[in-house]
C-alpha cells in the first residue's frame, strides 16, 4: 500500500512523498514525486533521479530547482532514497560513504549488507514498475539521471538494464567506482573482493562490453571545481570506455563549478530538456 507522507502545491504540479512497504527491500521505503499539471490529461515521460552521498529523497526536490522545469517540459520527475533505513546492520551509521544514505545503487551479495541493500532491485524493478503502475507515467518514456554517487547509479542501472531506461545523464558522476576510494570501500563491502562482481558495476566497464548502447547520446556534466573530481570521479576513464564502445557522448566540463546542488541547478534545465528531446511528449 501507498502512503502519502505530504503533498504540495507547486508550479501547478503537485509535490508529493510517499511511503511503502518495499519487497525486495524488505522494510519500509520513502520516495518523492513530483507530478506535473499535465499528468491529469495525459500520460507523461517520467525522470528517475538517484541522489548522492548523505542525501535522501528530499534532497533533489529541494534543491535543484527542477519542478518550474518539469512543469514546462511536462515530466513527471521521481526521487528515491539513496539507501534502506533503520536496517539494524552494524557499521551502516557512522560512516557517510557506507550503509544509510551510500546504498550504490547495487544489490549486496555480503552479509551482513545483503539482508536489506537491494537498491538495484529496488529502482529499475519495483520502484519503476510502480510507478507505471500508480500514476500516469508512460512506460515507453522512462530515463534516469543522477549526482555523484546517484550518476553511478543512472549509469549503472542504465547500462544493466537498457530495456527499462531509455535516456541517461549524470552530473559528476563516480565514473569508475573500481578505481576510486568510495568505490572501493562500497565494493569490497557489498560485493566482496571477486574483481569479476566489481566489473560488473563499474560503469566505465560495463560500458567498454557494449556497442552503441545509447545510440541517442549520453549527457554528462563536470565542474572543474568539483573537489572530488581528481581522486573519485574519473569522468575521462568513462569517456574513454564510450569512444570503444561507439557510444556518443557529450562530456561537458565547467570551469570553477563545484561539486554541489549550485552547481546542478545551474545546469538542470539541460538535462531536462536532453531527456525531453529522446524520450518525446
Ligand atoms: N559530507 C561530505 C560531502 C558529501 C557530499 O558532498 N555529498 C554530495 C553527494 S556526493 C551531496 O549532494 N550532498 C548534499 C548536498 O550538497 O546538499 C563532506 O562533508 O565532505
Amino acid at each position: 500500500m501507498l502512503e502519502v507522507l505530504r503533498e504540495h502545491r507547486a508550479f501547478g504540479g503537485v509535490q508529493a512523498f510517499y511511503r511503502h512497504d518495499s519487497e525486495k527491500i524488505g522494510l519500509p521505503m520513502q520516495f518523492s514525486v513530483f507530478h506535473p499539471p499535465g499528468e491529469k490529461s495525459q500520460m507523461v515521460p517520467v525522470l528517475f533521479y538517484l541522489a548522492g552521498l548523505t542525501c535522501n529523497e528530499e534532497t533533489f526536490m529541494i534543491k535543484a530547482g527542477a519542478q518550474r522545469l518539469a512543469t514546462q517540459y511536462g515530466i513527471m520527475l521521481v526521487a528515491p532514497d539513496t539507501s534502506p533505513r533503520n536496517t539494524g546492520v552494524a557499521g551502516a551509521d557512522g560512516d557517510w560513504q557506507l550503509g544509510h544514505g551510500a546504498g550504490f545503487y547495487l544489490d549486496a551479495t555480503e552479509p551482513p549488507w545483503s539482508a536489506h541493500f537491494k537498491m538495484e532491485s529496488y529502482v529499475a524493478i519495483e520502484l519503476r514498475d510502480l510507478i507505471l503502475r500508480e500514476f500516469n507515467a508512460d512506460e515507453q518514456k522512462v530515463g534516469i539521471f543522477g549526482h555523484s554517487m546517484g550518476g553511478h547509479g543512472a549509469l549503472l542501472l542504465a547500462l544493466r538494464h537498457p530495456d527499462r531506461f531509455r535516456s541517461v545523464s549524470a552530473f559528476a558522476p563516480i565514473s569508475s567506482p573500481m578505481r576510486c576510494p568510495w568505490g572501493h570501500k562500497a565494493f569490497s563491502n557489498y560485493l566482496g573482493d571477486r574483481m569479476q562482481a566489481w566489473q560488473e558495476h563499474d560503469a566505465s566497464e560495463l560500458m567498454k562490453k557494449r556497442n552503441t548502447p545509447f545510440p541517442e547520446g549520453i549527457l554528462i556534466d563536470q565542474g572543474l571545481g568539483d573537489e572530488f573530481l581528481k581522486d573519485q570521479l574519473l569522468p575521462l576513464a568513462f569517456e574513454q570506455a564510450c569512444l570503444q564502445a561507439n557510444q556518443p557522448l557529450t562530456l561537458r566540463l565547467h570551469e570553477g563549478y563545484d561539486h554541489s546542488y549550485y552547481f546542478i541547478a545551474s545546469f538542470i534545465e539541460d538535462h531536462l530538456a536532453f531527456h525531453r528531446k529522446i524520450l518525446g511528449g
